[in-house]
């Protein structure tokens, strides 16, 4: 059954014992219970381009050809899950390059948030922007502590569109919603708990993937195909609202990306990023 997954065997006393490696996204199938960790690795924040972006689609899509049980999304990064879209593809951009990144990250969600098999998100770390897309594309959230989550969309000056939105209101209260994207808001570990946006606290990375595991043990009783029906049934509606406007969408964050100001507080934004460390 994950025979693909096997290229690469290592020691069957590891409990994740069969791997494949790419450059970007590493794959551990559980041989036991069919769980899958999937670990980002684009150092040195996990940022997305479209190449990683790629990597972890087609992870997605095999581990859903080869009938997975369960997914776990974690990082190779010691403290970060993943920094969001990578700024450097998104200012000054290439506009061939700025579609291609977009048309990636929604072919990514419409597969991550629409897995037929359960799906957690392992935060090791910060997860912001896009990091905290693909978190809430998960069905359940551990994260450790001292670390962010959010989408600061707004305050780039770019507004989430609708599926980003749809992906917050499936997990957080209206108001919550409402509070969070319009303030462009990042949560500490504690708040994000507070507010549901995370499910529950690990003390650490080994932990984050135990409690994921745990979450993933609750559906062994469930049937697959009725998991992936009902899991159609509560999500399908955002999911087909993104398929049947695809181009709008895309037309959307391009003319957002391009804005004269948005361009102008991403070169600060990235000079911010550069100075922390002088
Ligand atoms: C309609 C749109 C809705 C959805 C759109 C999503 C758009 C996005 O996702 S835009 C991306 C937004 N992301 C962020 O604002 C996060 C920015 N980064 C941070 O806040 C911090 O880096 C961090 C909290 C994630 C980590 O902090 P830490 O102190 O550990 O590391 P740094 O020194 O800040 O970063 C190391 C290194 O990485 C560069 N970098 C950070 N984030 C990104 C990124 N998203 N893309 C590309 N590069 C990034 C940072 O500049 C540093 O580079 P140098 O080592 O060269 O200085």
């Amino acid at each position: 059954m994950i025979s693909f997954l096997m290229r690469r065997t290592i020691p069957r006393c590891r409990a994740y014992s069969s791997q494949t490696t790419s450059e970007l996204t590493k794959v551990e199938v559980n041989e036991k219970t069919g769980v899958a960790v999937v670990t980002l690795n684009r150092p040195p924040v996990n940022g997305l381009n479209v190449a990683a972006l790629r990597s972890l689609e087609k992870v997605i899509g095999d581990l859903e050809t080869n009938k997975c049980k369960g997914l776990i999304l974690s990082s190779s990064s010691k403290n970060i899950f993943c920094a969001g879209l990578d700024l450097t593809e998104i200012y000054k951009p290439d506009q061939e390059k700025l579609k291609s990144l977009w048309t990636a990250f929604q072919d990514l969600w419409i597969k991550l948030y629409g897995a037929s098999f359960p799906t957690t998100a392992a935060l090791n770390g910060h997860a912001i922007a896009g990091g905290c897309v693909l978190a809430l594309s998960c069905d359940y959230r551990v994260m450790v502590p001292n670390s962010s989550i959010g989408l600061n969309e707004t305050e780039l000056g770019i507004s989430p569109t609708a599926w980003i939105i749809a992906s917050m209101q499936n997990v957080l209260s209206k108001r919550s919603v409402e509070l969070a994207l319009l303030q462009g808001r990042i949560y500490k570990t504690n708040q994000a708990l507070e507010i549901g946006l995370i499910d529950e606290i690990a003390n650490d990375k080994d932990e984050t993937i135990k409690k994921c595991e745990e979450f993933i043990a609750k559906y062994s009783r469930v049937q697959s195909l009725a998991f992936s029906l009902t899991k159609r049934e509560l999500r399908g509606k955002a999911i087909s609202e993104l398929t049947s406007n695809r181009q709008g969408d895309l037309q959307f964050f391009v003319d957002s990306i391009n804005n004269p100001s948005v361009q102008k507080f991403l070169e600060k934004y990235l000079q911010s990023l550069k100075s922390k460390k002088n």
